[in-house]
Order: structure tokens, then sequence, then C-alpha cells
């Protein structure tokens, strides 16, 4: 690569640090070493990691044209993890992206509200409970079970519990899913090359029988939508109107403004989504949604609990703005000190620690040459935690994101979606979502540190940034 870069090791490369110290740790020490552009080996991938945000605006945004794709992965080419959104790349993620986006707009949302308000009801209630019992509660536990009951009913148009039930079928196979044994994803992870046949050897990420039974509930909902005329407003009505469509000319969601990035190029002529894309697209959900909105949740509440003060002041701004009326739309329109909470939250502890993009032709980037195949790295977590942008870094206020503090800052500084035309499809979603069930929880209850707390939370070394140990906080009603 002709960079300078930590030692690579024989066929791991960089990894074993990487797993071993934790991604985040790793790369806040090697930025300190090596400056903001360096060099490691993702296995026997060569990356090149950039830290400097007006490079990264050029690679996420204004040359997006040659780093459309994230990485190439042998990891995810199996099905049904290669049809989904994530890994698609080129063409076909352009017109599988648009297809989906009218899906997210701010209008299809709002249309999600009554189920995301009944699972903030069970919500209350399963807090009440433990509140009465003075009973401790892992944050991760609780916003896990709530952002499952959600997926289920946004996604597969299914009413379940898991927070009455932790038991619930449909949980306890999506978390089948979502979490093989670890063995098998390390595996996966240091040796990519072996994929192919570790999977054919069934010794898979996409575990057949739990993705069966999750096609299984998708294919009865899909039927049943076709012989009823009920207008159904979630997630998987959007994937059916989709197969449906004749044309290829979806308009793209009205709010990015990426639209020359996302047409597709004139030999493209594929129409509609086919049957796979359904299936992988509304199976994605579950992986890209469902744990990232639940670690906001419970590293948001934890914060809360450990910060009086904030607490106080959102709740001042949650009985201003609904009083004793059930949580809706309002989280969004009327509360701006929880986007800041929220925002502060995913600072520190952005689920997506790393980002990548595969480069397609040669490109300059400033006085990088930046050859084609090349594979850049996006260290979230350490950009989120500069202090030339964040000083005092570890600090969580939520003040640094008020409109004028942002307006001083480099704008790339800050990115727990991504930026740019292959940002999160599900940003939106997922903010309503948090904001959702952490305004209807200190609307009626305040949380706070317990004894088994250990605050602030430690994170862990994986390489989706979650706790290390469990955050214990217990509920106290309200006056
Ligand atoms: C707090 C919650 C969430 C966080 C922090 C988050 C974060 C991210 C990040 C960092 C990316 C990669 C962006 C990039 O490469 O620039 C991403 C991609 C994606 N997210 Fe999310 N996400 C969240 C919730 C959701 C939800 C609820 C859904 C769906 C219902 C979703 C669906 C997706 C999809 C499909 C992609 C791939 C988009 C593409 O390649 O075009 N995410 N997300």
């Amino acid at each position: 690569m002709g960079l300078k870069g930590p030692e690579p090791r024989f066929i791991i490369g960089n990894m074993g640090q990487m797993t071993k110290k934790g991604f985040h740790a790793c790369f806040k020490e090697w930025e300190k070493e090596y400056g903001k552009v360096y060099g490691v080996y993702r296995a026997k991938q060569p990356s090149i990691v950039i830290h400097d945000p007006d490079m990264l605006r050029e690679i996420m945004v204004k040359q997006f044209a040659a780093f459309p794709n994230r990485q190439s992965s042998k990891i995810a080419d199996v099905k049904p993890w290669r049809s989904t959104l994530q890994f698609l790349m080129d063409d076909h993620w352009r017109h599988v992206r648009n297809t989906l986006s009218p899906g997210f707009s701010t209008g299809k949302l709002k249309h999600m509200l009554p189920v995301i308000q009944r699972c903030c009801r069970n919500l209350v209630k399963h807090v009440q409970q433990k509140a009465e019992k003075g009973e401790d509660v892992d944050t991760k536990v609780l916003s896990n079970a709530f952002s499952m009951d959600v997926t289920a009913g946004t996604g597969f148009g299914m009413e379940v519990c898991c927070l009455q039930n932790p038991e619930e079928p449909f949980g306890v196979v999506a978390n089948q899913i979502l979490y093989p044994p670890q063995w098998v994803f390390t595996l996966h992870f240091l040796f990519p090359f072996l994929s192919p046949v570790l999977h054919t050897l069934g010794i898979s990420i996409a575990p057949k029988k739990p993705i069966q039974y999750m096609f299984d509930i998708i294919s009865a909902a899909i039927k049943e939508r076709r012989q009823d005329n009920k207008d159904y407003k979630d997630h998987l009505q959007t994937l059916v109107d989709a197969q449906r469509q004749k044309t290829d000319d979806t308009p793209v969601d009205p709010e990015i403004d990426h639209r020359d990035d996302l047409k597709t190029s004139s030999t493209w002529n594929r129409k509609g989504l086919t049957e796979d894309e359904i299936y992988a697209n509304s199976l994605n959900f579950l992986l890209a949604g469902y744990e990232n909105t639940a670690s906001g949740i419970a590293f948001l509440l934890y914060n809360l609990a450990g910060s009086p003060h904030c607490l106080r002041k959102l709740q001042d701004e949650v009985d201003a703005a609904l009083g004793k009326d059930e949580v809706d739309y309002r989280v969004v329109s009327d509360m701006p000190y929880l986007e800041m909470c929220l925002n502060e939250t995913l600072r520190l502890y952005p689920p997506g620690l790393m980002l990548d993009r595969t480069c397609i032709a040669d490109t300059e980037i400033k006085t990088l040459h930046v050859p084609k195949g090349m594979l850049i790295t996006i260290p979230v977590y350490s950009v989120h935690t500069d202090p030339t942008n964040w000083p005092d870094p570890l600090k969580f206020d939520p003040e640094r994101h008020t409109s004028e503090a942002r307006a001083t800052r480099h704008p790339f500084s800050f990115m727990p979606f991504g930026i740019g035309p292959r940002n999160c499809i599900g940003m939106r979603m997922s903010q309503l979502e948090v904001k959702m069930a952490v305004a209807c929880i200190v609307q009626k209850f305040s949380p706070f540190l317990c004894e088994q707390s250990v605050f602030p939370a430690k994170v862990s070394t994986h390489v989706r940034l979650g706790p290390e140990e469990k955050m214990w906080i217990k509920f106290k009603p309200r006056a």
C-alpha cells in the first residue's frame, strides 16, 4: 500500500489485534501513532483507514460514484444475505434502494405509529411492574425485547410481546439468526476466504432452520395480503407493492438529495423486486434494524439514569409537549432536547463503529491516490471522539448538539447513521422508535443507577459496539 500502519500478521493481518483489544480502541491508538491516514490489513484485504473529515466527505458524498459499495464480502455471499441492501452493489443496489426508500418516508412512518404505540403501552406496563417490585432492570434486555416487538409489527405484520414473554418463538428464532455461535462468526471473520467452504459444510452465518421459519411467516403474510383488500401500512406491504410495480421509475425518497447518485445506468432494465429480494430484505429489517435500535434505547436510558440533570430537563420537555397524552409523533416535532440526548448517545456509542467503502475506479482524494479495488475503512468511533471537534470527548453532554454548536463543527465529525446516498435507510424510523420508547418511559418514571450499575458503561471489543457488561438501572414512578 505504501502507507504507514500496524504490522500485519500472516493470513489474519491486523484482525487479531482488532478482535482482542477492541476495534474502537485499536483505531484510537493507531490514529495517535500513524496520523489521520494509514494502512491496515483486514485479514488478507489491504485497507486505507481515514479519520480526516474532509477526505471522508469526498469518499461518502462528493466522489460517491467511485465509492458506491461496501466491502465485497465472501462471508455474506450466501442466501438470503447476498440479496439484502447492505451487500448489494452498483446498479442492483441502486434499484433496490430506490424501490425501498419510499417505504421509509415521513408519511409512511406516521402510518406505523399505531404499531409503535402498542409496543410503548406494553413497555410502560412492563416497567411499571419492575418499578412496583423495586427490581433492577438490564436496559439492554428491556430494549431488545421492545425493539423485537416493533420489528415483528412493522416488518412482519405480527403482534408479539417479547417483553412479557421472553420465550416468544418469534424472538427466540430471530436471536438464533442474529447471533450465530461466536466461534462460527470468528471463523468467518478471521478467514473470509474460507467462507464458501464453511457455508457448504453448514458452518454458516445464515442458519437454515431459523431462516426458513421466518420465510414461512413472511410467505403466509404475503399470501394473506394478496387475498384481502386491507390497507396495510407496514414495511412488508412496501415490499409486496414493490413486486407488483410495472415500471422501474419509482420516485426516490423526496427527503434525500442524492438523486443523481441513485440513478441506475441505461443498461439496467429490471423492474420491481424478485421473490428473493422481497424475502431477503424483509428479513433484513431484523438484521439491520433490531439490534442497533435496541442499543440506542439502552444506552440512552442508561445515560439518563446516570445524568439526573439531563433527565430532569428532558422530563420538563416531555411534560410540556405531551402532558398526560399518549406518546406520538410529537417526539419528533416538539422535543429538540430528546434529539440532542439521542445524538449524544449515538456519538459515544455508535453501533456501527466502523464503516467501509470499496473504490471502483482509480481516484485521487486530496493528495492520496486510491487504486481501484481498495477498501476504505471509516473509523466512526474515533471520528466521534476526536478532541478537535469534541472537547472532553468521553463526557456525556447533550448540549454539544444545539443547532449553534452544530454550525461550528465539521459536518463529517458525526455520522452514527453513515452519510451520503449509502447511509442508513432506516434512520428516521429508528429515531422515531427510540424517541417514543424513551419519552413514554420518562413521562411516567425516573430511571436511576442502582448498586449493580457500572457507570459510564464500558463498551465491548466486538465489531459492533455494545455494552461489555449488563447495564442495570431501577425505575421510580413519577409523582
Ligand atoms: C439507532 C438505530 C440504527 C443505527 C445507529 C443504524 C446505523 C446504520 C449505519 C451506520 C449504516 C451504514 C451506513 C453507511 O455505510 O454509510 C446502516 C445501514 C443500513 N441500515 Fe441502519 N441503523 C439503525 C437502524 C436501522 C433500522 C431500524 C433499519 C430498518 C428498519 C435499518 C436499515 C438499514 C439498512 C437496510 C442499511 C443498508 C443501507 C444501504 O446499503 O443502502 N437501520 N445503518
